[in-house]
């Protein structure tokens, strides 16, 4: 049986002509109805997006019978980790930057028992300000808290759900409303949540529409089951699957990067490409939040879903337009098309305690909610290969890790040898050093850059390792926007482009599932590194086996 969040009243709009509804931004066109769908006076998106017809039969009723409409975040898991430390503060920052509709309400759902006054304490803690406007920075924080308010429930009484809609129902008077749940909890009470809101707390007259955070399964049955159960409750179109990587600036800019200059994507394939670096590294352990991870370890906390998107946005063809389906149908092909991820190809690491002058560092098992002898890796390397004729026989090499020597993101393309080299005998006997290299740093102090092989100036012929460099925070002296600012304004906006479609999901869990279960059986011992070492040696031997050298991420390249 389905149930749908939208409690739909009659229709006014002949339905063949939804179907012929198309959306520009925020904007959905009907026949001669213009209609502002996703309600809010921020217009930043150069990007289309479908509007399903669902969503644009219940605005075109709601806007005929009302006056004004409200938007409802609701953030449930409001107590914890995440949504103190991202969501609450990206909401804020929205606020802030006037992307939010002028009616909005902020509703914060948990177990734990708080006041609206315990609640705005609690996130007013977190608030920070954009550091170049900070004039009226103390003012709109207590305007945004004054929009903020707590319900405690539990996350499987439809009860409870029950208040929490009449509360904002309250809230919302009657106007359009538009409702926004972000589910910020752990995996196992997402169905019940979805189960609850859309029985009990349903009764939005606009869109509803729910971000469920990863991890989306822990393989490929639990996570089709996962998907199986949340559609019970939702359609597709009304689930974001956020993958907060995707809203990272650098990622956004990749595809700018490859499609709007002339000098990139003649060179993006095998031709010229030796070889793609997806590098994650952490400077901190696991702390706080060893029990979660020690059920799902690195490569289902990082590889799977971060650093697999990244690489599938890198890999595609030119998608047919910007509209979200089309991304992601092209996505989609690059996950299919990877070969089966062999054990051989994999090398995983788990940091142990380490000493450095008084300071001592602890190892993963030292953690009390992690098992003693746990072989959850921490660290993984990989390397993975594309069946297509663009990327054949490319190296695509992943690595993350946890408790390493720095913190930092990037995704460095390594470009092949200049053929006939006429500049050979300056390089020495290490021809590697003279080849061309991208580098995308993502994080910390984003920044595009480009090795290339320089005159030194003078008499002489001496050549030099150099950099064309893009670093964003002398080009563009403004803070870059938090990836949950861009998602959450995305889901406001009804925009999936940076959201993952189920089926790119069931790719993603196809090509680890089988690695991760051999891993599991054979019982691999990871190989141990020291807290804040560069990671395990094994790293270094996959790596040359296909003849690559992972980038130096010392920072001293840029
Ligand atoms: N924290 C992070 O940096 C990131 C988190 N995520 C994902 O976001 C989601 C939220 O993460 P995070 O905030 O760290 O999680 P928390 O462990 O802090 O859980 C969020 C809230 O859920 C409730 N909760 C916790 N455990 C249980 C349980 N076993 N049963 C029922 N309720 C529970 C608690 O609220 P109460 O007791 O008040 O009900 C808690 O405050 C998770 O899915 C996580 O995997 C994704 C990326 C990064
Ligand atoms: O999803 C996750 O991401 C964080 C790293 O995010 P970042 O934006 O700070 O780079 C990671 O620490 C966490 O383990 C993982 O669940």
């Amino acid at each position: 049986m389905l149930f749908s969040f939208s409690n739909l009243t009659s229709t006014t709009v002949a339905s063949s002509a939804i179907e012929k509804a198309t959306c520009i931004g925020k904007f959905c066109f009907l026949d001669t109805i213009f209609i502002n769908i996703c309600n809010t006076n921020h217009k930043r998106s150069p990007y289309t997006h479908a509007c399903s017809p669902q969503e644009i039969e219940a605005s075109v009723t709601a806007s005929s019978e009302k006056v004004g409409s409200t938007l409802s975040i609701t953030v449930v898991g409001a107590s914890g980790d995440l949504a103190k430390k991202k969501i609450f503060p990206a909401l804020f920052a929205l606020y802030y930057e006037d992307c939010l509709p002028e009616d909005f309400t902020v509703f914060g759902y948990a177990r734990t028992k708080l006041t609206d006054e315990e609640l705005r304490n609690m996130i007013s803690k977190t608030l920070t300000c954009r550091i170049d406007k900070k004039e009226n920075c103390e003012d709109k924080m207590d305007q945004f808290l004054m929009r903020c308010f707590y319900y405690s429930g539990l996350y499987s009484s439809e009860e409870h759900f029950a208040v929490l809609d009449s509360r904002l129902k309250e809230k919302e008077a009657g106007k359009l409303s538009n409702r926004l749940f972000y589910l910020s909890i752990p995996p196992n009470i997402f169905v019940d949540v979805a189960k609850c809101a859309s029985l009990r707390a349903s009764s939005a007259t606009g869109w509803t529409r729910v971000i469920v955070e990863k991890p989306f399964g822990r393989d490929s049955e639990s996570s089709g089951e996962l998907t199986r159960s949340l559609k019970q409750y939702l359609r597709e179109d009304q689930i974001f699957r956020i993958d907060h990587y995707l809203g990272k600036e650098l990622v956004e800019n990749l595809s700018v990067l490859r499609f709007s200059n002339l000098v990139f994507e003649p060179l993006w394939s095998r031709n010229y490409i030796r070889n793609v670096q997806f590098i994650f590294s952490e400077d901190f352990g696991t702390e706080g939040r060893g029990g979660y991870f020690d059920n799902y370890g690195i490569i289902r906390d990082i590889m799977q879903n971060h650093l697999l998107q990244i690489l599938a946005l890198f890999a595609m063809e030119t998608p047919v337009s910007l509209d979200a389906e089309d991304i992601r149908n092209e996505k989609v092909k690059v996950l299919r098309s990877m070969q089966p991820l062999l054990l051989e190809n994999v090398i995983v690491g788990q940091y142990k305690g380490h000493n450095k002058g008084s300071k001592s560092y602890p190892a993963y098992t030292d953690d009390p909610t992690v098992p003693k002898g746990s072989l959850t890796p921490t660290f993984a390397a990989a390397a993975l290969f594309l069946n297509n004729a663009r990327w054949d026989g490319v190296p695509f090499l992943m690595k993350a890790g946890k408790a390493l020597h720095t913190k930092r993101a990037e995704i460095r393309v390594q470009f092949r040898h200049v053929p006939g080299n006429l500049y050979k005998r300056n390089f020495g006997t290490d021809l590697d050093k003279a080849t061309n290299e991208l580098v995308l740093r993502l994080q910390p102090d984003e920044a595009i850059y480009l090795k290339i092989n320089n005159k030194v100036p003078g008499l002489g012929m001496r050549l030099d390792r150099s950099d064309l460099n893009l670093l964003y925070r002398s080009r563009y002296p403004t803070e870059i926007p938090d990836a949950y600012e861009r998602l959450v304004l995305d889901a406001i906006e009804g925009e999936r482009r940076l959201f993952i479609r189920s089926d790119e999901l069931d790719a993603a869990w196809a090509l680890f599932t089988p690695l991760l279960k051999e891993l599991e059986e054979k019982k691999i011992v990871p190989e141990l590194y020291p807290y804040g070492s560069r990671g395990p040696v094994g790293a270094h031997y996959l790596a040359a086996k296909y003849n690559v050298r992972w980038g130096d991420l010392s920072g001293e390249d840029s």
